[in-house]
């Protein structure tokens, strides 16, 4: 019986294809850069033919090179709430996906925000007016782009693992996980909910069927021979079970494009009243689970604009050796605003700055800030998390920023706390396969899955309190001047 799954992993700034034996072992991936298009301020878009063809390429490398026969299963997970609008008849994308760092439509939500609709709305969904959510994409996009009203019955709505695996079976489906992201959905029962697709202008009919996170979600015949796909969760949600967050109270943080910290809530669901958000974490059997989580919308994506577009670093890699090579920030804090800010602020309009610059200020001190203002964004969640009665025990790390050892011991400095990362830090590849696993047959829940995650690395709190408290003073008052 084969025993190998291939995940296929759609990120924001990357795709990639990674096979897996049962016990959790990484047997090979392939992964393709993709392009970002920034048409104009707080505009980001992807080609979603684009997407498909280095996808599949991706998948075809990794099955090509797999023994025959061994796959057994599919997993899907990646970016949420962007959303992609096609043809279902020709299957050819009507329009550019919009991506969910995009900012178009901050005064839609400006709009119904002062109409009173967001009480409703995060009661509905556990989310908040922002244009961080599909809803809002999706309705700019029915109102300013005439060839979707003019593909009627034809147009198909979906996020990213949506559009994935209508191109792989032809099946148009959404998973609890990605339709948790819209907006649209009604958190507690997981169905589209009439009330909000009214409020937002969006027909059911594009809409995908809202299916579990394990199951068997068709098969393709692209990658060689006939695979099922088996599992389906966006990318955050696959990494809290790819770190093993099967417990209430279990927290991850995935440092990837963005950043987003989720503590694991059992099956009841978690309100809050300090700005973070409810999700679920996962759908196994029509039974939810939901998890507490704290999006900031700005991580390795500063780093990679320091590199690409300011040019002050070449790799992002050399930003560890940079920050070890001088002793504080120099008074330098960098809020990293550049397509607003996340909770627990919510502040779609506000940009980044840089404050406290001086002729003594090096390209050290800049390059140090920007690692900074991670662990600075992740104690501002700490706080709104304690306050929602939801106080981290430790905290499990992942994602590409986590390579850097510096930004790990400086979170666990930061945080007062103890930080778990995994030495196979693709966790939430990890987490489809687990749930490919379980969908296909393999393991019998995610308890029995999670023997698949290797082993891990520690690191605990070093830094004494005056110097965390200098650091945090400084980071509040930078923020409190972008915000105003
Ligand atoms: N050593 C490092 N130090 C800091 N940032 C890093 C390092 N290595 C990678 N990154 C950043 O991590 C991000 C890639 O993380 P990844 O988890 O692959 O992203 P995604 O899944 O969002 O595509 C990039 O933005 C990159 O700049
Ligand atoms: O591409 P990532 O890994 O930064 O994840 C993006 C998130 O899913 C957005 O909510």
């Amino acid at each position: 019986m084969p025993d190998h799954i291939l995940v296929i992993d759609e990120g924001t700034t990357s795709t990639r294809a990674m096979l897996f034996s049962a016990d959790g072992t990484p047997l090979d991936t392939e992964q393709q850069e993709l392009t970002q298009s920034y048409p104009g301020p707080g505009l980001v878009e992807h080609d979603p033919a684009e997407i498909w063809d280095k996808t599949l390429a991706c998948a075809r490398a990794v099955a090509s090179r797999a023994a025959p026969g061994s796959i057994r299963a599919i997993g899907i997970t990646n970016q949420r709430e962007t959303v992609v609008f096609w043809n279902r008849r020709t299957g050819e994308p009507l329009a550019p996906a919009i991506v969910w760092q995009d900012r178009r439509t901050a005064p839609l939500c400006r709009r119904l925000k002062e109409d009173g609709h967001e009480t409703a709305v995060q009661a509905k969904t556990g989310l908040l007016l922002d244009p961080y959510f599909s809803a809002t994409k999706i309705a700019w996009a029915c109102e300013n782009w005439p060839q979707l009203r003019e593909a009627g019955d034809d147009l198909a709505i979906g996020t990213i693992e949506s559009w994935l695996i209508f191109k792989l079976t032809g099946a148009h489906i959404t998973d609890a996980t990605n339709a948790s992201r819209t907006a649209l959905m009604a958190i507690g029962s997981g169905q589209w909910d009439d009330g909000l697709l009214s409020l937002f202008g969006v027909d059911r009919r594009h809409l995908p069927e809202i299916v579990d996170c394990a199951g068997s979600f068709g098969e393709t015949a692209l990658l060689g021979g006939s695979i099922p796909i088996c599992g389906m969760a966006g990318d955050q949600q696959a990494a809290a079970i790819g770190q093993a967050c099967l417990r209430p109270g279990d927290t991850k943080a995935t440092f990837g494009t963005g950043a987003f910290i989720l503590t694991q809530a059992g099956r009841r669901l978690p309100t809050s009243r300090h700005r973070l958000l409810s999700t679920i974490a996962w759908q196994l059997n029509g039974e939810r689970h939901y998890a507490l989580e704290g999006a900031i919308f700005v991580a390795g994506s500063l780093i990679q604009w320091l590199r690409d577009s300011v040019k002050l670093i070449r790799t992002s890699a050399e930003t560890e050796e940079i920050a070890r090579s001088v002793p504080d920030n120099g008074g330098v804090y960098l809020v990293p605003a550049l397509s607003g800010l996340g909770a627990p602020h919510w502040e779609p309009e506000a940009r980044a700055a840089i404050s406290g610059l001086s002729f003594a200020s090096t390209r050290a001190h800049i390059v140090r800030a920007a690692l900074e203002a991670m662990a600075h964004q992740a104690s501002d969640l700490k706080s709104a998390f304690a306050a929602d009665g939801q106080d981290w025990a430790k905290l499990r790390v992942d994602g590409g920023m986590m390579a850097n050892d510096w930004l790990a011991q400086d979170l666990a400095d930061m945080l007062d706390l103890e930080v778990e990362r995994p030495a196979f830090a693709e966790t939430t590849a990890l987490g489809a396969a687990m749930l490919a696993g379980v969908g296909s047959g393999l393991f019998a829940d995610l308890e029995e899955a999670a023997a698949m995650r290797g082993k891990l690395e520690s690191f605990t709190p070093k830094m004494d309190g005056k110097t965390r408290e200098t650091r945090l003073s400084g980071w509040k008052h930078a923020v409190e001047a972008v915000i105003g």
